[in-house]
């Protein structure tokens, strides 16, 4: 944790040089993404060149999807995978205080063939996607992944020239990652009160790629007051997770958020980009400084999946059954983010 100061919003950056051949061009507007992770971990990027009809097309197979009667969504429950794909009912995850959250969730990851090495040797995180019966769900999901974790490739790759490293330095790492995307849905309740639907949390993974329907995302300040981030069109929200604020040693921060209760229905779709399942990612030697502990390695795969492992219903089950065991050297959840104490 670095100890960051305030900050009053979350700036909007223009990536369209990114994707550019003009490298004085892009090393601007990667050292300008490289300060809103370091101030902020959070912020926006346009100018990516994606085509926003694949959200479009991904929110309309999602609502065909969640409005299915719950005993035809749990065919597609998620305890049912090997590699922790499909439905996550409302009550299976929770973060913090036993609560669960109050959303239902679709998660697809890296989509591989049943005869992947890595899945038939039984890792946890990487395998074959599970596919709902409703026609162009497939299509529409892997376009919409595929398109985004190129945008990702890109940020990770200014990432690494922001901090001073080989532009491929972390990019190497992203051959067979199990990056996520989630279909995250808050149904609307209008007997329910105030309060959050989804609890602060901070993202397991190297950075997050977020779109969504409407506001409700906050994120807490370093003065521990919680700051909206609703979603501005033709953009998305990115904000750094654990991986990277490991890798840097607290330069970059992932920032706490969570998902406040908001009058309507609610989608959000974020893309955790990771690295491969067995990086170890240790603080790179830049950044041991002093006055800064320089953190334990972990490998990324077992941290995302250590963090999942105590948050999903199903795999605590097993964990209580003895049919499971965390990584050795696991770390306990909100172990990364600011040290502010939030203001409820
Ligand atoms: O719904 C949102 O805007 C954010 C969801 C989120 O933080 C998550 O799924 O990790
Ligand atoms: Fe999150």
């Amino acid at each position: 944790m670095n100890g960051a100061g305030t900050f009053a919003s979350v700036p909007i950056i223009d990536v369209a040089g990114l994707f550019s051949g003009d490298p004085v061009g892009r090393k601007a507007i990667a050292n300008e993404i490289g300060r809103a992770a370091g101030d902020v971990g959070f912020f926006y990027i346009g100018g990516t060149g994606f085509d926003f009809r694949r959200y479009d097309d991904l929110l309309t197979v999602a609502r065909r999807f969640f409005a299915l009667p719950y005993a035809e969504k749990m065919r597609s429950y998620i305890g049912f995978s090997r590699c922790h794909r499909g439905y996550v009912p409302q009550g299976e995850e929770g973060v913090f205080e036993g609560r669960a959250d109050l959303k239902e969730v679709f998660d697809s990851a890296l989509d591989l063939p049943a005869d992947d090495p890595d899945y038939l040797a039984g890792n946890p995180m990487l395998g074959p996607n599970v596919w709902p019966a409703i026609p162009g769900f497939a299509q529409r999901v892997t376009a919409y992944y595929d398109a985004v974790l190129g945008i990702g490739r890109k940020l990770l790759g200014a990432f690494a020239v922001a901090l001073g490293e080989e532009p491929d330095r972390f990019l190497r790492h992203a051959r067979k990652p199990p990056s996520q995307l989630r279909l995250n849905h808050y149904r609307y309740d209008p007997a329910a009160g105030d309060g959050w639907v989804s609890g602060e949390h901070t993202d397991y993974e190297c950075f997050t790629l977020l779109t969504a329907t409407g506001p409700g995302l906050e994120i807490l300040g370093g003065d521990g007051t919680w700051i909206d981030v609703p979603p501005v069109p033709g953009t998305f929200v990115v904000n750094i997770g654990d991986l990277m604020e490991l890798w840097t040693n607290g330069e970059f921060v992932a920032t706490t958020h969570r998902v406040r209760r908001v009058p309507g229905e609610r989608y959000s779709f974020p893309l955790f980009f990771c690295v491969d399942y067995d990086t170890v990612i240790r603080p790179l030697p830049r950044f041991h400084r002093p006055g800064r502990p320089i953190r334990r390695p972990l490998r990324a795969g077992e941290h995302v999946f250590a963090q999942t492992a105590q948050t999903f219903r199903y795999l605590r089950n097993r964990m209580d059954l003895g049919d499971l065991r965390l990584p050795e050297g696991a770390l306990g959840v909100g172990s990364f983010g600011y040290d502010a104490v939030p203001a409820h």
